[in-house]
């Protein structure tokens, strides 16, 4: 399989990226993160999360955050939506995408959603067909993909059943959460061949966390594979808070450099987005997690 020519890059730091941060982070730098983040070129964002504040209290601020960014034309503005309660909220905010999600694992379903695998799709069907009425994209994501911080190994079988359902019942998109980073190359591609046989490989997109700094190579054994969609946060921001000792996703900058390398062309600004990542690593008061970013910051001295 030869590589994709045209990538996608699907920004999740202001939502993946922020929701493990214990401090307060302001309405004001989350709205400035999301329009750092377009002015960059980033042509698709997830925003926030319509969840319950008891369960993910950073996102609590999510509608105000939507309220008050800057919409840019033909950039995709998205949130996390739960159930039917969260997908209301997201259209009183004016969100025009939303993603449900899933896991390949029971025991982590039960600690993110508080129920079953099972319940969480009944969950989705009225979830998609309000959707349906209101003309608003839903994409799907599923969790420990390639491994599970409780169960541990997850076998692809399970991946490609819990996606096969999430295609079928109306997502665009399914994304493959490799939710505690554990994940190789060759699990990767593994992955993809068996879930590819019930999705097909282009709505299919790449989550890989960083934890065992193998998120470039699983991206990389991704495009091999033919999937030309990645999520992936500005300076590596994130965790997961139902995944003991995760780290951020792989870092937006660092998969940038990694396509600017192949040749494909994004229309992101890697200079730009390595300053966005730097400005909320330092409200945040952490090190930037993304290599190429501290590279390039490096360099200009
Ligand atoms: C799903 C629930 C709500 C079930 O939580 P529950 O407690 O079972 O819900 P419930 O239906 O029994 O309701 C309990 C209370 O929550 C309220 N409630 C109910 N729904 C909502 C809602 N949407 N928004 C706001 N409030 C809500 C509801 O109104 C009620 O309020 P009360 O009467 O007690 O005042 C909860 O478990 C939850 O919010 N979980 C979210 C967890 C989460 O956001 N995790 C992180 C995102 S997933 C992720 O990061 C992985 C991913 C996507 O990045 C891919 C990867 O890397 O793997």
């Amino acid at each position: 399989m030869t590589i994709p020519k045209k990538v996608r890059l699907v920004e999740v730091g202001p939502r993946d990226g922020l929701q493990n941060e214990k401090q307060p982070i302001s309405v004001a730098d989350k709205v400035r993160l999301v329009d750092d983040l377009t002015a960059a070129g980033l042509g698709y964002v997830e925003v926030g999360s319509f969840v319950s504040p008891k369960w993910v209290p950073q996102m609590a601020g999510s509608a105000e955050v939507f309220a008050q960014i800057q919409r840019k034309a033909g950039v995709t503005y998205a949130g996390l939506a739960p159930n039917l309660k969260g997908f209301e909220a997201a259209v009183e905010a004016g969100v025009k995408e939303v993603a449900v999600f899933a896991a390949a694992s029971e025991s982590f379903s039960q600690k993110n959603i508080n129920c079953s695998i099972a319940e969480s799709l009944e969950r989705f069907v009225p979830v998609m067909e309000a959707a349906k009425a209101h003309g608003i994209s839903v994409r799907g994501y599923v969790s420990c993909v390639l491994g599970c911080p409780y169960e541990g190994e997850v076998p692809a079988e399970q991946v490609a059943s819990v996606a096969a359902e999430l295609y079928a019942m109306g997502c665009y998109e399914v994304s493959l959460g490799d939710t505690i980073g554990t994940g190789t190359a060759g699990a990767t591609r593994h992955l993809i061949n068996v879930v590819g046989t019930r999705v097909p490989r282009d709505r299919l997109a790449g989550h890989f966390h960083d934890t065992y700094g193998q998120a470039v190579a699983n991206v990389y054994a991704s495009l091999l594979e033919g999937v030309a969609v990645f999520d992936s946060s500005v300076a590596g921001l994130g965790g997961c808070p139902y995944a003991k000792g995760a780290t951020g996703n792989v870092a937006t900058e660092d998969v940038l450099y990694l396509l600017n390398g192949l040749g494909i062309q994004t229309g992101i600004d890697i200079d730009q987005l390595a300053a966005a990542g730097q400005r909320i690593c330092a409200v945040l008061g952490k090190e930037n997690g993304s290599r190429v970013a501290r590279a390039i910051l490096a360099s200009r001295g």
